[in-house]
């Protein structure tokens, strides 16, 4: 049996009183990777820092490859790689020094990828030494995803992350992540709104609307339409009507 790395349990969040997400559950094993999808404001990023424990969850539980976040906080978030909104990096750092912060936390080198020479294979290895204040946004949404994968942690979460990467570096990207889930021992949630980037590279979907989960596809559902029906399936589910281009 896969091991089950995220358990979310009928998971409320928000801000300030202010409910963003509810009734939320989730269950993911080594070997699935979501990708979740939803219009603006839904909930989505609220979620995922639910799952971070970025905010607490005001209801329900979440833990994370067997631990409960609320009383095992500490090894449940050394499971997780979860990659910071390239904006709130810690600006007057330098890229080295953020991967070295990060590394001593996780208690592994500031290079322990999953694939050797990921700074080369990304294409950020010369921004290694600026501060990041004056790295590129693709720069520093690259540095942000290289320090959730440090240790290569079992779960990953990567919420809008590949929106400011070439596509190359995309490209190269997903190919990781998906030989780590591959092998069983990973899973991982992906937040976009590039509907066609989760064809050939999900699992699995969840479509998060008005701070619920509102539909979910399996593995079959997702065999079944191809990686060209994806997006024609989605639409056709949220607008209730068959959808087609061209
Ligand atoms: N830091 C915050 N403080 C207060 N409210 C917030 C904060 N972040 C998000 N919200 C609110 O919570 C709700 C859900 O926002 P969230 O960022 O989770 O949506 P999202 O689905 O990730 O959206 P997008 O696709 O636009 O990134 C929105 O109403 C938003 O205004």
């Amino acid at each position: 049996m896969p091991p089950v790395l995220l358990d979310l349990s009928d998971v409320a969040a928000g801000y300030g009183g202010r409910i963003a997400i509810q009734d939320a559950s989730l269950r993911l094993e080594g070997g699935q990777l979501l990708g979740l999808i939803g219009p603006n404001g839904a909930g989505k990023s609220t979620l995922l820092r639910a799952v971070a424990g970025l905010i607490p969850a005001l209801a329900g539980s979440v833990a994370i490859d067997g631990h409960p976040i609320l009383s095992e906080r500490e090894r449940a978030l050394s499971a997780l790689g979860y990659a910071v909104d390239p904006a709130e990096l810690p600006a007057a750092l330098t890229g080295r020094q953020y991967l070295e912060m990060v590394a001593s936390v996780r208690r592994c080198q500031a290079t322990d990828w999953p694939e050797p020479e990921l700074d080369h294979v990304l294409g950020f290895r010369a921004w290694l030494d600026t501060p990041l204040a004056q790295c590129s946004l693709g720069t520093r949404a690259k540095l942000s995803i290289a320090a959730a994968l440090l240790g290569a942690p079992a779960l990953l979460v990567l919420d809008e992350s590949l929106n400011g990467l070439d596509p190359v570096s995309s490209w190269r990207l997903r190919q990781i992540l998906q030989r780590m889930v591959a092998t069983g021992r990973h899973a991982a949630i992906l937040s976009t709104h590039q509907i066609e980037m989760l064809g050939s590279l999900c699992t699995d979907l969840v479509y998060v609307e008005d701070g619920r989960i509102a539909y979910r596809w399996n593995r079959l559902d997702l065999e079944t339409a191809g990686p060209g029906g994806i997006e024609a399936m989605v639409m056709t589910a949220v607008t209730g009507t068959a959808a087609t281009i061209g």
